[in-house]
C-alpha cells in the first residue's frame, strides 16, 4: 500500500469521526425502527439495487456494508465462464477483454433498472477501470434518468477511471462521486462506507 493511500484513508477516517459525532442518531435509527417502518426509508423514498462483481470477495464485502447501512437488494454479477483461479491468468484475460471491448455474458439477466431509484454499482479496479462483467451489466439495460452510485475496491489506484467510464457507458444517468476502498482494508471500512453514503444522501 502506498503512503499516499494511507494518508487518504486517515483523512477519510478523521472526516468520518467529525460526522459521526453529529450523525450517530441517523445510523442508530434503522436498527431501532426495522427496515419496514416509515422512518427507515431512504431519503429519496426509493428502492436501492446493489449490483456488484467480485472475484475474490473484497467488493462483495463493501456491497454488504452498503446494504446494512442503506438497505436495498444485493445482486452479484456472475459470469457464465468464471475467471481463472490464477491471478496472473486473470490479469492477462482481463487486459485482453478491456482492450477488445468484450462483454462477458452474465449467468442471469439483471432486473429492470426502472424498478429502482438508485443503483449502486460495485467493481474491483481492473487495469484502472471497472471489470468487464460490470460493463456487461451497465450496457444490458437502460439507465437513463437513474442515479448510479459507484463503489470500487483496489490495490492502490483507487477509483482510477471507473467513474468516467461509467458515465461514458450510461450517459443519461446521474453518476454520483464514487467510493474507493483499498482491498485489504474492506473488513474495517464500515465507517468510510457509511460516511460516503451520508455525503450522498443515501444513508437511511
Ligand atoms: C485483473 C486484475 C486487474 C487489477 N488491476 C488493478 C489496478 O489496475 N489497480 C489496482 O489498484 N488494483 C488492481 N487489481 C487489484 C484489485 O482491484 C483488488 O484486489 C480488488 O480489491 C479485488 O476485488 P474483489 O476481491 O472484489 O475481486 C487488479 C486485480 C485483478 C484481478
Amino acid at each position: 500500500m502506498s503512503k499516499h493511500h494511507e494518508c487518504s484513508v486517515n483523512t477519510a477516517r478523521r472526516r468520518f469521526c467529525k460526522l459521526a459525532a453529529a450523525g450517530l442518531g441517523l445510523l442508530a435509527a434503522p436498527a431501532v425502527l426495522g427496515s419496514g417502518e416509515a422512518g427507515a426509508a431512504a431519503p429519496q423514498g426509493g428502492r436501492h439495487l446493489i449490483a456488484y462483481f467480485s472475484r475474490t470477495g473484497n467488493t462483495r464485502t463493501i456491497a454488504g456494508q452498503i446494504q446494512a447501512a442503506a438497505g436495498g437488494e444485493l445482486l452479484e454479477l456472475r459470469t457464465v465462464t468464471p475467471y481463472p483461479e490464477d491471478y496472473r491468468a486473470t490479469t492477462e484475460q482481463a487486459k485482453k477483454e478491456l482492450a477488445s471491448g468484450y462483454r462477458p455474458p452474465l449467468q442471469t439477466t439483471p432486473p429492470d433498472p426502472a424498478a429502482y431509484d438508485v443503483i449502486f454499482v460495485g467493481s474491483p479496479n481492473w487495469w484502472g477501470t471497472i471489470a468487464p462483467p460490470v460493463m456487461t451489466f451497465l450496457t444490458s439495460a437502460d439507465f437513463s434518468g437513474k442515479t448510479i452510485a459507484p463503489f470500487v475496491t483496489h490495490g492502490g489506484s483507487r477509483l482510477g477511471r471507473a467513474v468516467e467510464d461509467i458515465k461514458k457507458l450510461c450517459p443519461k444517468a446521474t453518476v454520483l462521486p464514487g467510493l474507493a476502498v483499498y482491498g485489504e482494508s474492506v473488513a474495517d471500512a464500515q465507517e468510510i462506507t457509511a460516511a460516503w453514503l451520508r455525503r450522498n444522501g443515501l444513508a437511511r
